[in-house]
């Protein structure tokens, strides 16, 4: 690429970035090729023209130049994609839009841009799917409607107002202009879309929503609401009412049952708000500790007072001289209490968020810990998440680790976020298994698996990507009952699968008495595969052709035969050729 695009692309992002953003991922630099040096975000096809810029979820949080890239005509002329999704980018996309008219796809989900939409976007001839949702859009939607080939046009939560152009929504996957500020009557929707994509719009009349667009206005029927008030309550109105006092005196009896078990458990909770951080203090029940004042969590040690034993710092720069009085005088959440024992979240004195888990019911002698503590330290991978420091007495075995932020993988699934696209989720399943090998190749000889891999055990740092907690941390003597090492091992690659398996269906491991894996193998041999796929990846551009790929790596992995499941090694190998066929059909097929 010339200087020229370069500096343009470097300066774009430079403005886009905002002032506090240092985010590493991006390394665009001058010295080096955006094509050839694959610069993150950056996609080229084989003539090393820029097609796709997607900077999707990466913090950004300065201001959109439309101009820059628009008006240059090399990246103008071959600029196909550009998302900017989930970022905190403000400004407007101003009339230059018009100039990239190669694009198909414009995605600015997400962000806090503002103003009018210029009336040039309805000029992009080549235009397909245009996501514009949750902004702050305003003014009156260009005529959109007039590009022929779009399908998908998402503009939810803005303030966009005046009428809804006439669509031709026979061409449509994905419709919606719900909360906004929309008037008029809703154009034909030929049965294609439901009052759902049209909700949220005082003025918006006629089907599908429930509104006929001859009824009387607002303001008249606020007016004989007020008659109707005068009169009393209705019966329905009584009912209603009288539903919700039984509700109430139920959550009410529900809370004081609650609070009388506790009590009864004889764990006590005191939480007082102290800032912003929860303050919390746990006593246990089973150890017969003496409770620290204000700890976060109290410690024995086999005479049953406070350990003289010291916490073992092992990450020196995060941790320096943390002592273990101080970690136990922190304020201190609970934040689970999985099969191995209890996680808390942990604010110490200089600022910095831990987390420690308190192993539970782990025979292991202090010697074997300390030397597993020290192994999986040596085997540093830069996607699994190493203790930072850790504790061990006959009773008691604490590890303590960074704090990430974002949460998990199985937070990302299935919790409220977003759609989680398919080059996101293949990226994580390549990482995961790459270090997982990894893992498995270093401490092999050890016998030290990860031993409860899943989807709340990897986590999301502040771009994204995917860490693996807790390798090494498993509490039971599971890996002493198995009959041979392999047979561990290869419990990790059925974990993995079962992660393959969240990503490609979106479900959950266990739903309603549904075990995921039985499904899938289910759904697969009566050949339905297609229906295993998550719909959200299946509406996206996502190849279906390496979604099987995927899926039957993934099935080898579940295998109920060990023999038949193949290595960590093997699975990165076979995850690795589905990426790379997937980066080259990005390169190839824009
Ligand atoms: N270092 C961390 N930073 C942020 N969140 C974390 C961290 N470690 C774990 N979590 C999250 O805290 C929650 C509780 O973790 P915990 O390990 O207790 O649960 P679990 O993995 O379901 O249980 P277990 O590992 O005991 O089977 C999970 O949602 C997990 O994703």
């Amino acid at each position: 690429e010339d200087d020229e695009v370069k500096k343009t692309l470097i300066q774009f992002m430079t403005q886009l970035s905002g002032q506090q953003n240092n985010n590493s991922t991006l390394v665009w630099k001058l010295e080096s090729d955006p094509c050839k040096d694959r610069w993150y975000g950056v996609y080229c096809d084989a003539q090393m023209s820029i097609k796709r810029l997607n900077l999707y979820r990466l913090n950004l949080s300065g201001t959109l130049d439309v101009a820059l890239l628009c008006n240059l005509q090399p990246l103008a002329a071959s600029l196909t994609f550009l998302s900017l999704d989930d970022n905190n980018i403000s400004g407007r996309i101003t009339s230059e839009i018009g100039n990239c008219k190669q694009l198909t796809r414009l995605h600015v989900r997400g962000n806090q841009l503002t103003g009018n939409l210029p009336t040039s976007l309805a000029m992009l001839n080549n235009l397909k799917r245009l996501d514009i949702s949750d902004n702050r859009f305003s003014g009156l939607l260009p005529n959109v409607a007039r590009i022929s080939g779009l399908n998908m046009f998402l503009a939810q939560n803005n303030d966009l107002s005046g009428t809804i152009p006439a669509f031709d929504f026979s061409n449509f996957d994905h419709f919606n202009v719900s909360f906004n500020n929309f008037s008029g009557q809703i154009p034909d929707v030929n049965g294609h879309f439901v009052a759902d994509s049209f909700l949220g719009n005082q003025g918006l009349c006629g089907y599908p929503l429930q509104k006929n667009c001859s009824e009387k206005p607002l303001s008249s029927t606020v007016s004989q609401t007020s008659e109707e008030k005068s009169k009393g309550p209705s019966k329905e109105q009584i009912l209603m009412y009288s539903g919700y006092a039984a509700l109430g005196v139920i959550v009410i009896l529900f809370v004081i049952l609650k609070l009388c078990t506790i009590k009864k458990t004889g764990k006590k909770v005191e939480a007082a708000l102290n800032g912003d951080i929860e303050k919390s203090s746990y006593v246990s029940s089973e150890s017969k500790a003496e409770e620290l004042n204000k700890s976060g969590f109290s410690v024995a040690s086999e005479s049953g007072t406070v350990s003289q034993q010291s916490l073992i710092v092992l990450s020196k720069p995060v941790v320096n001289e943390l002592k273990l009085e101080e970690l136990l005088r922190a304020p201190a959440e609970l934040i689970g209490r999985g099969n191995n024992g209890s996680l808390y979240k942990v604010m110490l004195t200089n600022g910095i968020i831990v987390v420690v888990k308190r192993i539970k019911g782990w025979s292991i002698s202090s010697v074997d810990f300390k030397q597993r503590m020290q192994l999986l330290n040596q085997a540093k991978h830069p996607h699994v998440l190493s203790p930072l420091a850790f504790y061990c007495s006959k009773q008691e075995k604490l590890l303590v680790y960074e704090y990430q932020k974002n949460g998990s993988l199985f937070k990302l699934l299935h919790g409220t976020s977003k759609t989680f696209d398919w080059t996101s989720r293949l990226g994580i399943a390549s990482t995961i298994a790459e270090a997982l090998a990894f893992m498995h190749q270093e401490l092999g000889q050890h016998g030290i698996i990860h031993g409860n891999i899943k989807s709340s055990n990897i986590l999301l740092n502040n771009n994204m990507e995917p860490f693996i907690s807790e390798y090494g941390a498993l509490g039971k003597n599971d890996q002493q009952q198995s009959s041979t090492p392999i047979d561990t091992f290869k419990g990790d690659v059925y974990g993995f699968g079962v992660i393959l398996l969240e990503l490609l269906t979106g479900k959950l491991v266990k739903n309603n008495g549904i075990d995921l894996t039985d499904w899938v193998q289910s759904v697969v041999r009566e050949e339905w595969t297609g229906e295993v796929f998550d719909r959200s990846l299946l509406s996206e551009y996502a190849s279906e052709e390496r979604m099987v790929n995927m899926l039957q790596v993934a099935i080898r992995c579940v295998n109920d035969s060990l023999e038949a499941r193949p290595s960590m090694n093997q699975v990165a190998l076979m995850i690795n050729t589905i990426k790379d066929e997937e980066e080259k059909s990005l390169i190839y097929q824009v």
